[in-house]
């Protein structure tokens, strides 16, 4: 049988962090280029396990290669025992256990299985890879091989903010969901001719959405807002946080981590045509797309002193309790900000689209849209502060605060900030990039060329694979069913996970 391959990108929020938390509030997420990846394939018939044997059901296992790290091999026994499917580790030597990737296992199969109750189940291998952008590379080597092995554990990996934990469970549930379904197989989408395979009916893509959101919730033990998953599954786009009330009781600590749930309750909890919470809510309804403008550059840059997300969190939301009047004063401020940046935006899109020539003739020179994309990004920034200086949490702190100025004041450059949280992990900076003439500088090289020789603070470019590229449809693509072969790179990380296998 073919691989199964699912690909989801990585995110950036470039506008609404905190905001996003609150249902009232938008968050604007530009996916990325960089993508994690996910091949499922099945042991050869060799190495397929038998009956369970004592119990009387049936059994299979999945072995989880993760090439990239030194600890990165898990399996899994999972066993059916009265139409219910339980999935257990099986301990290998030297690698320790991930939530994220046995609770992707178990509802994948959960699901899958309550789709499909006479599907035949059979023992698996699945290779899990991020685009190395999603985590710090060497910097002495200038290109690393993709999917390059980073010669640590998962642990001690520094990661670069995009998101890989949710690229990972979106991808991995929803390549086991199509594999365990049969959507794999399906004959005219193998003769297809493009490089990718057509991409899930948009009800599947639902309930891959729903899925990937409950296993994250659980895995991360805590639910954030949720805009990585959406990310992950639709691409960039204007996020409403989903409603958690959709996920009923799933998440209550009485269902210990969602091992007493059985198959069928959570399919009509996750499914968006069983469960009538999903349509109010509108998971993907609520999905309105969200793209930087033709001819710009998202530049990411990551900050090495980093940030804790959840703390910075937790204080915003304290300050926000003790002192709400103010609180939603500058929130209400802020969101409307953020609106009128994403609105400029969209301005520059459809200006674009109306008429190409007109645009790129004025765009290189003083355009007034984005004269008043600049003027929106400050905005923005000086609400931020004030937030971060109100709740004690350094959203924009100074240091990033000077570092994001000189980057705003080269030529080309729209404007720059902190994405997500804030804090000192990351700045994203919104260039001018035009169609390429030999004779002028592009304004990101000399944005590269500040970041590199900044001494103020540890800062590196992210390699340019990851940037995202307004106006193009890989800066827009969320959820991908891939070809294996047609991946730059992809089969050799799986065979290098193939061969380290004991
Ligand atoms: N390549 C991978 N293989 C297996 N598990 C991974 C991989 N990448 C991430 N994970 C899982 O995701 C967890 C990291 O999740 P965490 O929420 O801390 O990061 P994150 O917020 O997604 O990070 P970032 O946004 O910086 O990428 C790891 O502990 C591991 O369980
Ligand atoms: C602060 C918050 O709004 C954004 C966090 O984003 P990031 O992980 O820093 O990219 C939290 C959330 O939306 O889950």
């Amino acid at each position: 049988m073919a691989a199964t391959v699912v690909s989801c990108p990585g995110k950036v929020l470039f506008a609404g962090g905190y905001l996003v938390l609150d249902r009232a509030h938008k968050g604007f997420v530009v996916s990325t280029p960089s993508r994690f990846y996910t091949v499922v394939q099945e042991q050869p018939a060799s190495a397929q396990v038998g009956p369970a044997g004592s119990a009387g059901g049936e059994g299979f296992e999945v072995r989880v290669v993760s090439p990239q790290f030194d600890d990165g091999e898990w399996s899994y026994r999972a066993t059916r025992t009265a139409a219910e499917w339980t999935v257990d580790e099986v301990a290998i030597e030297g690698s320790s256990p991930n939530t994220f990737v046995h609770l992707s296992v178990r509802a994948a199969l959960q699901v899958a299985s309550a789709l499909r109750p006479d599907a035949s189940f059979r023992s698996l291998e699945v290779t899990v890879v991020g685009s190395n952008d999603f985590y710090s590379q060497d910097r002495a080597d200038a290109a690393p091989i993709p999917f390059a092995p980073l010669g640590c554990t998962i642990r001690n990996v520094h990661k670069t903010g995009l998101g890989s934990s949710a690229a990972m469970v979106t991808s991995l549930t929803s390549a086991l969901l199509l594999h365990w379904t049969g959507a794999s197989s399906n004959p005219a989408a193998a003769s297809a001719p493009s490089s990718r395979l057509p991409a899930p009916e948009p009800a599947t893509l639902d309930l891959m959405h729903n899925l990937a959101q409950y296993v994250h919730s659980l895995a991360q033990g805590k639910v954030g807002s949720g805009f990585d998953v959406s990310a992950a599954v639709y691409g960039s786009q204007t996020y409403q946080r989903f409603a958690v009330e959709c996920l009923g009781d799933l998440l209550d600590p009485t269902q210990a981590g969602g091992s007493k749930i059985a198959g069928n309750d959570l399919l009509a909890a996750l499914s968006p045509s069983l469960n009538p919470a999903w349509t109010a809510s509108a998971t993907s309804g609520s999905v309105s797309p969200f793209a930087l403008p033709p001819h710009t550059l998202l530049l990411l840059a990551d900050v090495d002193a980093g940030s804790n997300t959840p703390s910075m969190v937790g204080k915003v939301l304290q300050w926000k309790r003790a002192q709400p009047d103010e609180a939603q004063r500058v929130w209400t401020e802020l969101g409307r900000s953020n609106e009128a940046l994403r609105d400029t935006l969209v301005e520059l899109s459809a200006r674009a689209k109306e008429d190409s020539a007109g645009y790129e003739g004025a765009w290189s020179s003083s355009c007034s849209l984005f004269s008043r994309a600049a003027s929106d990004i400050v905005a923005v920034r000086n609400l931020i502060r004030h937030m971060g200086e109100s709740s004690g949490v350094p959203i924009e702190p100074p240091e990033q605060t000077k570092l994001l100025d000189e980057c705003s004041k080269l030529p080309g450059v729209v404007g720059a900030g902190v994405p997500g949280a804030g804090g000192y992990d990351a700045i994203w900076v919104l260039c001018l990039a035009p169609p390429s003439s030999p004779s002028t500088a592009a304004p990101c090289d000399s944005v590269e060329a500040l970041l590199r020789g900044y001494k103020d603070m540890s800062v590196a470019p992210l390699s340019r694979t990851a940037w995202a590229r307004g106006g193009t449809v890989e800066g827009e693509t969320g959820l991908l069913r891939e070809r294996l072969n047609e991946v730059n790179g992809l089969s050799e990380a799986v065979e290098r996970g193939r061969q380290r296998r004991r």
